[in-house]
């Protein structure tokens, strides 16, 4: 279908009209509108069509898929001088928490995994985004506030925010009386207004009268205080951390989520949004966790999955299965940080796969860079992973005779910290636990015991010492039990194990000659030598998982994608791995500004829709600091990692050298240097940044395993020499680089459901809720911004084909010449929404929170009185068709009957004729003839009166 329209169309079309009167009666329900005047007014009607406000542009053309066609002027360009102008009369102010950062031309063309799909969505309507008009009403309102005394919120010079009465005003003073009984005097200007007490710890922040940064951190932590840990913020589920065991999941509760018993904000809520959401459109989800380290994303995927599982049981083993994988991969990539007890140190993503019926059937798990240096190399109160600890506490002796297995205490690797417990946690017991689990996925007992092998040998292998055998500082491997386990485990030779990890080969015309290592080389060809078994042993780990959740074909349009990676981190020494981590957590902030700011807003402006743009603290020049080409953080690491003399000092100095100018880079003393994140600044050390993104892949290790006797260590090197030797040749972060824009290009083809986690402390205690550090993740990711968007935005969203195929049937009368904009015109008309609670744009209808559910109760409604009357009308047709058959059943008896008597009558006849006597039978049956003649003459009459 292809709809044209001129603005000068002098003849005006019903559909001019149709939008005509549902203006007209928009703004008849406007007029009624009887607001108080102390709260901000509700947006003006904004229940526009685009005939009305906007002239469709001459070359304007919807094509059959609903896809603008032609340029479309945004309103953006032709409102910005306006709103500019609007902004300085009304003294539009940024307070802390929804501090404004615009800026333009951010995306770079090479560097952006989105590019390729959206570019003009991305960056052209967002670029010179405008500050909203709207939200300056706070001036106004404050001063409502003063005049009539109400409470207010006030900040005081320490900073923090407190609830206190307005006693006086003198100037730009005012004297507030605060809940204490302290009298504080303070500038009008640190005054915000307060929500009446009716509000106080409302579900959804969305519902709060007045948004700002005390009122909402006033309203979580009211929540908080009576466990209930969920709020929402408009689309955005945010979760704060209990730090302990609250009742609020299992059986129970989660039945009543599903049976929408329960519609209070929870982890449950969300799952079965994404489900029903999934069923409905057939279309892929996903669910993206994110928050600082420690803020409870791990455990929120949990519910998630545990959520998924109980819905989608068709295949019961298999919900049981997948939730086992999460033990199994915590064991392997979890450990305790200075930050939480079971920190996730890789990224996951989790695809869980429904057939047709929505029951679960298989799955698919990516795992993204694992922290390889905690393997050899830990901070002081931090563990390695648990599995080692696991291993050591609760191998059945006979294990540990085979490993030859000692306490934790007695290796290197894991004594270092001197921190070998969790405080609360059986490291023996999680063992069983794991074992378990990995007899569920099927992990046979054979592969198990060489899996527990390879991990004993890395702990061996951190056992083993050099010696000094010259004045250069040249060592061999100092011969005791380390070198024989670690070679025993591995199935290698010991001598060839000590050779690998002492000697360097040159090649010398056609031979190669072993060179002895200095002592810091060995150490290091050792710990890489003991990472490399580590990842490998992970990366296999995973490809087991694979192999026993995934059913047959995966298929497509019936999944839910959950993503669970490292938090951000700001330590006081953070080095390689914090930068990687906070790089990853860049991208996945950009994705969440992507979706819930930039796209939305972006795809009202073209559609036509009057809207005045929220802004956002955008990341995205940030993530140009780090992706940009050539000169970039990643490429100019790799181009230092890549030449010989360049050191770690060389590689900061380079940096310092050309982002001297860049906003988000700081350079620092000596090695160090900082970015400013969107969730802080982080001071970076340098020290062994470019041997990390290396990450060498040493020949000796490879000809090592290789000769190895066991299966495991043998695939490993192959996986390396084959497929894999490609990626390792690439550096640590080119290959996380080119995961995250891959993981960004499946998240893209998914619909987007968030949450975000919120640390309440850094102590990890339960009931501890620090206002600041609260305060600052909510800053972080928005939440101010995502619920304004929210509340004037519309979260749903659908083409008018899509409206008029799903809705169209409401009407009572449609008109077949009717293209789907006035089909989607007339259903608005006839649903009879509120002004405020709908959009009609060039291409799509947008609803308001909660409109959809609506129309689809309706719908449902409509479809269950369908079938009433369906099964009224099939009912008489039954009946009907009864009737019939059982006339004709009659009619046709009564002429099997007649025709049997005439015969008999004809035979009775011809024996008369004969002159043969008549005998007794034959008069009775002449008798029965007579009568059956009259009967059926008499039922046929009455049948064809009845016909
Ligand atoms: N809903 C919850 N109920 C009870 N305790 C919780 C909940 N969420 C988190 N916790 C506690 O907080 C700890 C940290 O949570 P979790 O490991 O999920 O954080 P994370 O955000 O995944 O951190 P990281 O990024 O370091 O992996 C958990 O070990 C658990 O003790």
């Amino acid at each position: 279908m292809m709809l044209s329209a001129s603005p000068a169309a002098v003849t005006r079309s019903s559909l001019e009209e149709m939008l005509d009167s549902l203006r007209r009666r928009d703004e008849g329900l406007e007029k009624s509108k009887d607001l108080p005047p102390a709260l901000p007014a509700r947006p003006p009607s904004r229940a526009r069509l685009p005939s009305a406000r906007h002239s469709l542009p001459t070359d304007f053309k919807v094509s059959s898929h609903g896809q603008v066609e032609g340029k479309v002027e945004t309103r953006a360009s032709k409102v910005k001088g306006d709103t500019k102008r609007k902004e300085k009369e009304l003294g539009y102010k940024s307070g802390s928490f929804v501090s404004k950062k615009i800026r333009k031309d951010q995306n770079c063309v090479d560097c952006n995994p989105y590019v390729e799909e959206n570019n003009e969505k991305v960056n052209g309507p967002i670029a010179g985004s405008v500050p909203r008009g709207k939200e300056s009403g706070w001036d106004d309102n404050i001063c409502y506030f003063i005049k009539k005394r109400l409470s207010v919120w006030c900040r005081l010079p320490n900073g923090k925010w407190d609830l206190g009465k307005i006693e006086e005003t003198l100037g730009d003073e005012a004297t507030i009386s605060l809940l204490s009984g302290t009298v504080v005097k303070v500038s009008t200007a640190e005054l915000l207004p307060a929500n009446p007490d009716i509000l106080e710890g409302v579900d959804d922040l969305m519902q709060l009268s007045y948004l700002n940064e005390p009122s909402v951190l006033h309203n979580i932590k009211h929540r908080y205080a009576q466990d209930l840990i969920y709020s929402k913020a408009g689309p955005v589920l945010i979760a704060v951390n209990p730090f302990k065991e609250i009742p609020i999941y299992g059986n129970e509760i989660l039945t009543s989520y599903k049976q929408k018993a329960k519609d209070s904000p929870h982890v449950y809520a969300i799952a079965d949004a994404a489900y029903n959401e999934m069923m409905r459109d057939e279309k892929n989800q996903s669910i993206i966790l994110s928050g600082e380290s420690g803020a409870g994303k791990t455990e929120t995927a949990k519910y998630v999955m545990q959520y998924l599982a109980a819905l989608g049981c068709g295949n019961d083993s298999m919900g049981y299965e997948i939730l086992q994988t999460n033990f199994i991969l915590q064991a392997f990539g979890n450990a305790k940080t200075s930050r939480n007890n079971n920190s996730s140190r890789f990224g996951k993503l989790i695809e869980i796969h429904f057939n047709a019926s929505g029951k679960i059937h298989g799955a698919k798990i990516q795992t993204f860079l694992l922290e390889k240096s905690r393997v050899v190399q830990l901070a002081n109160d931090e563990r390695s992973y648990h599995i080692f600890y696991q291993l050591c506490a609760g191998a059945p002796s006979t294990l540990r005779d085979r490993l030859n297995l000692r306490m934790a205490s007695e290796y290197k690797y894991l004594n270092q910290s001197e921190c070998l417990v969790v405080d609360g946690v059986d490291d023996g017991m999680e063992f069983h636990k794991l074992v378990d689990a990995l007899d569920v996925v099927q992990i046979c007992k054979e592969d198990q015991e060489q899996a527990f092998a390879m991990l004993a040998a890395v702990l061996w292998l951190g056992n083993i010492s050099f010696q000094v055998i010259d004045n250069e500082n040249h060592v061999e491997v100092f011969t005791n039990e380390a070198v024989e386990n670690a070679a025993r485990l591995i199935n290698c030779r010991a001598q060839d194990l000590m050779l690998a990890l002492s000697t360097h080969k040159i090649q010398a015309g056609n031979d190669f000659i072993a060179k002895k290592l200095t002592m810091q080389k060995a150490i290091d060809r050792r710990d890489a030598l003991a990472k490399f078994i580590y990842t490998r042993l992970f990366e296999w780990l995973v490809v087991q998982i694979n192999k026993s959740v995934k059913v047959g074909e995966l298929s497509t349009g019936r999944s839910i994608s959950i993503l669970d990676i490292y938090g951000f981190e700001s330590f006081k020494n953070n080095s390689f791995e914090q930068f990687c981590i906070n790089y990853a957590n860049e991208r996945l902030q950009q994705h969440f500004n992507r979706h819930l700011f930039k796209l939305q807003q972006g795809e009202y402006e073209e559609d036509g829709i009057d809207w005045t743009k929220v802004d956002f603290e955008d990341n995205q020049e940030c993530l140009n600091l780090f992706e940009k080409k050539p000169l970039g953080l990643l490429s100019l690491l790799d181009e230092e990692s890549n030449f010989p003399n360049a050191t770690d000092l060389t590689f900061t100095n380079k940096l310092k050298q050309y982002f001297n100018d860049n906003p988000c880079f700081k350079g620092q003393r000596g090695r160090a240097f900082g970015v400013c994140h969107y969730a802080g600044e982080v001071a970076y050390d340098t020290n062994g940044f470019l041997e990390k993104n290396r990450d060498p892949m040493h020949s000796e290790f490879i000809h090592l395993l290789s000769s190895s006797g066991c299966q495991l260590p043998k695939s490993a090197s192959l996986s390396c020499q084959s497929g894999g030797l490609e990626s390792s040749m690439q550096s640590v972060a080119t290959k996380l680089k080119s995961q995250l824009f891959k993981l960004m290009h499946q998240l893209e083809k998914t619909t987007p459901h968030f949450i975000r986690c919120i640390k309440p402390n850094a102590k990890q205690f339960p009931g501890l809720y620090e206002d600041d550090l609260v305060s600052q993740q909510l800053q972080c990711c928005g939440v101010l911004e995502v619920v304004r968007i929210s509340r004037y935005g519309y979260p749903t969203r659908m083409t008018h084909q899509e409206f008029a195929g799903r809705y169209g049937f409401l009407l009572k009368e449609t008109n077949l010449s009717w293209d789907p904009l006035s089909m989607s015109v007339a259903i608005l008309k006839k649903i009879n929404f509120l002004p405020d609670m709908y959009e009609v744009g060039y291409t799509k209808v947008y609803l308001r929170m909660g409109q959809i559910e609506r129309l689809e109760e309706q719908r449902k409604q409509f479809l269950l009185d369908i079938v009433e009357v369906q099964k009224y009308f099939r009912g008489g047709q039954a009946r009907r068709h009864f009737r019939e058959l059982k006339q004709g059943a009659v009619i046709l008896q009564s002429c099997i009957r007649g025709e049997n008597t005439r015969r008999k009558y004809n035979h009775m006849i011809k024996r008369r004729t004969t002159n043969a006597p008549l005998a007794v039978d034959d008069q009775l049956v002449a008798a029965l003839y007579l009568q059956s003649v009259i009967r059926g003459m008499v039922g046929s009459k009455a049948v064809q009166q009845y016909a």
